[in-house]
């Protein structure tokens, strides 16, 4: 193995240090502190894990939590209520509703229902616009946080080839907003990608997001590329990402581990958007970009 491991674990560690140091200025300016919702529908043990992370991690840096939990069977009609009332809630400057939701309940009118203002994850389209055309806006968690380990990596990316491995809507499309907008040259690549190894040999900076084991091979990545494996997946070997690790760590300069990568950046960048929230809610200055 040759290339440096990006360790997420401690970037992220070292941002929520920042970030709660941050917090007690806006306690001390605005008389209370952030406010982050997070609401939690049906026993999914993996979301339930999440949520119980983010909680944690949002004690930790100060901010006040409201958490809400609905059996899997809740109608639609309850769930929007609630989003309706933090909404209006002046205490309440971000709020998440985990995904993915039950079947009967319609992902697109919930998410589209939160206050673009205070939709800290970024899914709102009012946000996924504000992105795409250079607007202020909030930009999901999971690609803002590998922007800033490749950007902590390699400093300028201007000019540099970039290929994202899938298209979704909350990592693949935004994660090739951001890196157009560092003046990266961006394939997006995708299931239906003719001769993918061929696509990823020619990048400088190889994102996967398509939520399959190990399917990016060691032996595609170009020799001095710096590799964010954003795939959690669950197998019996245990957690893995989209990259074939070892093949990859033996060509590549840096790689992110699954875990201990990408995913612990994911909720510090929570936590970061929801400070953002606040002070912008709240018109309290802040310089976001010092943090
Ligand atoms: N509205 C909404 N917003 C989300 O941001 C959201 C969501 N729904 N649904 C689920 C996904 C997943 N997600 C992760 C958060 C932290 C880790 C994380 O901290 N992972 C650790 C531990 C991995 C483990 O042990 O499971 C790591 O990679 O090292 C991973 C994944 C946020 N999500
Ligand atoms: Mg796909």
């Amino acid at each position: 193995m040759s290339a440096d491991i990006i360790d997420g674990k401690a970037f992220a560690a070292a941002l929520r240090a920042r970030i709660a140091g941050q917090v007690e200025t806006f306690i001390a300016a605005a008389g209370r502190p952030p406010g982050l919702a997070v609401v939690l529908v049906g026993e999914d043990p993996a979301s339930a894990v999440y949520v119980r992370s983010k909680h944690k991690a949002v004690r930790e840096a100060g901010m006040e939590g409201f958490e809400y939990r609905f059996p899997a069977d809740v109608p639609e009609a309850e769930l929007l209520a609630l989003v309706d009332r933090l909404n209006a809630d002046v205490n309440v400057d971000g709020i998440l509703v985990q995904l993915p939701l039950p079947a009967h309940i319609d992902e697109r009118i919930v998410t589209t229902r939160i206050d673009p203002d205070k939709d800290v994850d970024g899914f709102h389209p009012v946000n996924a616009g504000r992105l795409a055309t250079g607007l202020h806006g909030f930009v999901p968690c999971t690609p803002l946080g590998c922007l800033m380990l490749l950007r902590d990596r390699l400093g300028d990316l201007s000019g540099l080839d970039a290929v994202v491995i899938g298209r979704s809507n909350i990592v693949g499309k935004p994660m090739a907003q951001l890196l157009i907008k560092e003046s990266c040259t961006v394939t997006v690549a995708h299931s239906r990608t003719r001769d993918l190894s061929s696509v990823v040999r020619r990048a400088d900076i190889v994102v996967a997001a398509v939520g399959r084991p190990e399917m990016i091979r060691g032996e595609w990545i170009k020799p001095g590329a710096t590799v964010i494996d954003v795939g959690i997946n669950r197998t019996a070997a245990g957690l893995v990402g989209d990259v074939d690790f070892a093949g990859a760590a033996s060509v590549a300069a840096a790689i992110t581990p699954v875990p201990g990568g990408v995913g612990p950046m994911t909720i510090a960048v929570l936590l970061r958007n929801t400070l953002v929230s606040a002070h912008r809610r709240a018109q309290v200055p802040f310089d976001k970009d010092a943090l």
